[in-house]
């Protein structure tokens, strides 16, 4: 992110997406799709996400290019984070964990999404395999559809919001590390209010932006000193001036110069 400036592109190949690029709803029109996508920015933007429900969707050919798809992007310099919001046992979950964060496996990618509800400890497998493989994770904490409001604002038995508690344990596993962990927290742009501390020394996943209503503008309001830690992540609101790479480009370059306009540089004396 100091490099390329603060931009996670989100690739979500929508079927409404395909037809207005002029691609069919089928495995060849995922594969131009991910590389169009892929060779647009992929020098460029910091982090790539893709969202494995549209590349599952297609069955094992559309998960061979996903594959292609981490590969090409890694490539290319960017950061991979797998949107695949697993969650599970934990002996499920150290499953998961050897297929998107083992080095050496077809999906191996620099950070996975986590969904905390089946008990932030069920996790341990992944958390232990991302710091073996020097990954990363992102644990769900305050997501930006507004269903999520009904659980990870409930109150859990010591008066703290489930949120909390997931966000406390991410601060516990990033103490002491510098300049962040590798414990990220999702926290949805839309909310307006996070209604919770953010200080988990970690970086923040900003989905939201673009589609969802959410704009750069919204950032420094909701995520307060934290701000400077935020991955604003942005998909349709992106994908959908492609297919032409200089318009995706472009579209990139707007979104990352008006996050860093709102946010300005990375405050150091917050953590
Ligand atoms: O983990 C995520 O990325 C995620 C968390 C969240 O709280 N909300 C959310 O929208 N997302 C994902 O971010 C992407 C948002 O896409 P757009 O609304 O098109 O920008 C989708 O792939 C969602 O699955």
């Amino acid at each position: 992110m100091d490099t390329r400036g603060p931009l996670c592109v989100g690739i979500d190949p929508h079927a409404s997406l395909l037809a207005s690029w002029g691609l069919p709803d089928d495995v060849g029109g995922l594969e131009r799709f991910a590389r169009t996508t892929v060779e647009a920015l992929a020098d460029r933007v910091a982090v790539l996400k893709p969202q494995s429900a549209f590349f599952e969707r297609f069955g094992s050919r559309g998960v061979a290019v996903l594959e292609r798809t981490v590969a090409d992007a890694r490539a290319a310099g960017a950061l991979v984070l797998m949107d695949a919001k697993r969650g599970d046992i934990g002996s499920t979950m150290a499953a998961y964990a050897s297929a998107y964060l083992e080095k050496g496996s077809p999906l191996f990618s620099d950070a996975v999404t986590l969904s905390p509800y089946l008990g932030f400890g069920s996790l341990r497998p992944a958390l232990d395999a991302a710091a073996a493989s020097g990954a990363g994770v992102f644990v769900l904490a305050l997501t930006s559809n507004p269903e999520g409001a009904s659980v990870q604002r409930a109150t859990a038995a010591d008066g703290r919001s489930l949120a909390q508690v997931v966000l406390d344990h991410i601060a516990a596993e990033n103490a002491g590390a510098v300049p962040l962990g590798s414990v990220g927290a999702v926290v949805g742009a839309t909310l307006g209010d996070a209604g919770a501390d953010l200080n988990v020394n970690g970086p923040l996943l900003a989905p939201g932006i673009g589609a969802q209503g959410a704009t750069p503008a919204d950032l420094p309001a909701l995520f307060g000193a934290a701000a400077g830690d935020v991955v604003p992540s942005v998909s349709r609101g992106i994908l959908r001036s492609g297919p032409a790479a200089a318009a995706l480009r472009d579209a990139a370059d707007r979104f990352r110069d008006e996050v860093r306009a709102a946010v300005g540089p990375r405050n150091e004396e917050f953590r």
